[in-house]
């Protein structure tokens, strides 16, 4: 069979792991593939200092791989919504394949990318724009196809997984250890995607269109990082039993759809709460299924293009397909435009609370007031031993209730004359097996 001809565009981080292992794998790819994967032309700014590129054509003209009518299938590894949106519009009205790992291209120009996609008949992948080199978007897609999938949730972000852990394990300082991530290539361009959690929700937002069939809705998603998590918290969460984690969690209601990202507090024997590092793990709960957890590395360069060359394989596959053949994008051949997305003031959690308060007598009293007066119990409280009259932090567990009483809860705590300054909120899940 034809060789499947391929032009990378971006020779970084992942272009660069898709260059090498696609040369140290060829033989083994063709085999499964049925056909080699041929890089034709590579088109990039920087290169790769660890790619041997002397046999291959590399120029800075990403449009020129697009014009080239030898190429079947782009790959943009550029990174970004703007070159990397016109190269993959200009790409399918080519009628070339797309293979991506951009996420945020996908979670904010993929209702548009796959209409044009679909039009044309032509293929746009995306696994490696989620979770990295765990197969999460074919495992939902396809392998969990019988399901009715009640919820997924998942550490997502490589890097802010990885300073969470270290500030955990080492007590490392958020600073250094981002910088680490950075060095390591397991950051974004703009690492504030990581840290506010704007990267795991643009993953989110594909998870949650794969698992329920519905558009791509990332305005939708509530967006916390852990840019505001201390030390202090990863302590206090640690002796009551818990382990903070950035999760993504996407889950089906009667009243609609949960979409939301923010740290959480993970009971310690939840699997979830053992992910360090860059791994990242999905749990996915289907009726039929009940829970599955998926594990693996969410960022770096060959692990990431572990995943891109398994879609190229797909694509190669296609290629002999009719597009009404094939696995649709986003899962579903027919999407539901009915299930909305609830305001994060209706859902409910529990929550871990952290102030700090004059140590005065009476002081415990008037919190518990304020949580009792809006009918939600406390869990647990722990509150330090001071001299009277100095600040003492007290961390509260509550008992689960809707955002929008939590919200008045804490309005009405930081306005006490014996509460200093703000009250730190983390909200909290059992991941319970339903
Ligand atoms: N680094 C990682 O671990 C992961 C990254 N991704 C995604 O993969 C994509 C690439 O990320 P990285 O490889 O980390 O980025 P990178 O910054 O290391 O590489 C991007 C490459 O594209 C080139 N480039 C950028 N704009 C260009 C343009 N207009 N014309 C020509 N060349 C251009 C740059 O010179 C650079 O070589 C991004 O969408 C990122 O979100 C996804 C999963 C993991
Ligand atoms: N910056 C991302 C890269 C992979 O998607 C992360 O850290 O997870
Ligand atoms: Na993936």
């Amino acid at each position: 069979m034809k060789p499947v001809k391929i032009a990378i565009c971006g020779l970084g981080t992942v272009g660069g792991g898709v260059f090498n292992v696609l040369q140290r794998n060829a033989s083994e790819i063709a085999r499964r593939a049925g056909r080699p994967l041929v890089v034709e032309q590579v088109a990039t700014r920087h290169v790769n200092p660890d790619c041997d590129t002397s046999s291959v054509y590399v120029s800075d003209d990403i449009f020129a791989a697009v014009a080239n009518p030898e190429i079947d299938v782009i790959v943009e590894l550029i990174g970004g919504y703007e070159a990397a949106y016109d190269l993959v519009m200009q790409a399918i009205a080519a009628g070339k394949h797309v293979v991506t790992a951009n996420k945020a291209l996908i979670a904010v120009h993929g209702n548009e990318i796959f209409q044009a996609a679909r039009e044309a008949g032509v293929v746009v992948a995306f696994e490696a724009g989620v979770a990295g080199g765990i197969p999460i978007i074919k495992s939902i897609r396809e392998g969990l196809t019988a399901n009715r999938i009640h919820w997924v949730a998942g550490i997502i972000n490589g890097t802010g997984n990885f300073i969470l852990s270290s500030m955990s394990e080492k007590g490392s300082d958020f600073n250094e250890v981002l910088a680490e991530a950075q060095a390591l290539g397991y950051a974004e361009a703009d690492p504030t995607f990581d840290v506010e959690g704007i990267d795991a929700a643009h993953k989110l937002a594909i998870l949650s269109a794969i698992a329920f069939g519905v558009p791509l809705s990332f305005d939708k998603v509530y967006t916390e990082g852990i840019s505001r998590i201390e030390i202090e918290d990863i302590r206090q969460a640690d002796a009551l039993g818990f382990a903070i984690k950035h999760l993504g969690i996407t889950r089906r209601t009667e009243q609609g759809l949960e979409l939301r990202v923010h740290p959480t507090l993970i009971p310690k024997e939840r699997l979830l709460a053992n992910v360090n590092g860059v791994k990242n793990a999905v749990m996915v709960y289907g009726d039929a299924v009940g829970s599955t957890l998926f594990y693996g590395s969410g960022a770096g360069a060959e692990p990431t293009a572990s995943a891109v060359i398994a879609d190229l394989v797909d694509v190669a596959r296609a290629m002999e397909t009719t597009p009404e053949s094939r696995v649709p994008y986003l899962a579903f051949a027919h999407q539901a435009d009915d299930l909305p997305v609830l305001p994060m003031e209706e859902i409910e959690t529990a929550y871990y609370l952290r102030l700090l308060a004059v140590d005065r007598p009476g002081v415990l009293a008037k919190v518990a007031t304020v949580l009792s007066d809006h009918g939600i119990s406390i869990e647990a409280i722990i509150q330090k031993d001071t001299s009277e009259g100095e600040l003492v932090p007290i961390i509260l567990m509550t008992h689960r209730t809707t955002e929008a009483a939590m919200n008045e809860v804490i309005r009405q705590l930081e306005s006490l004359s014996d509460i200093a300054g703000g009250v730190m909120r983390i909200r909290v899940e059992s991941l319970d097996d339903q």
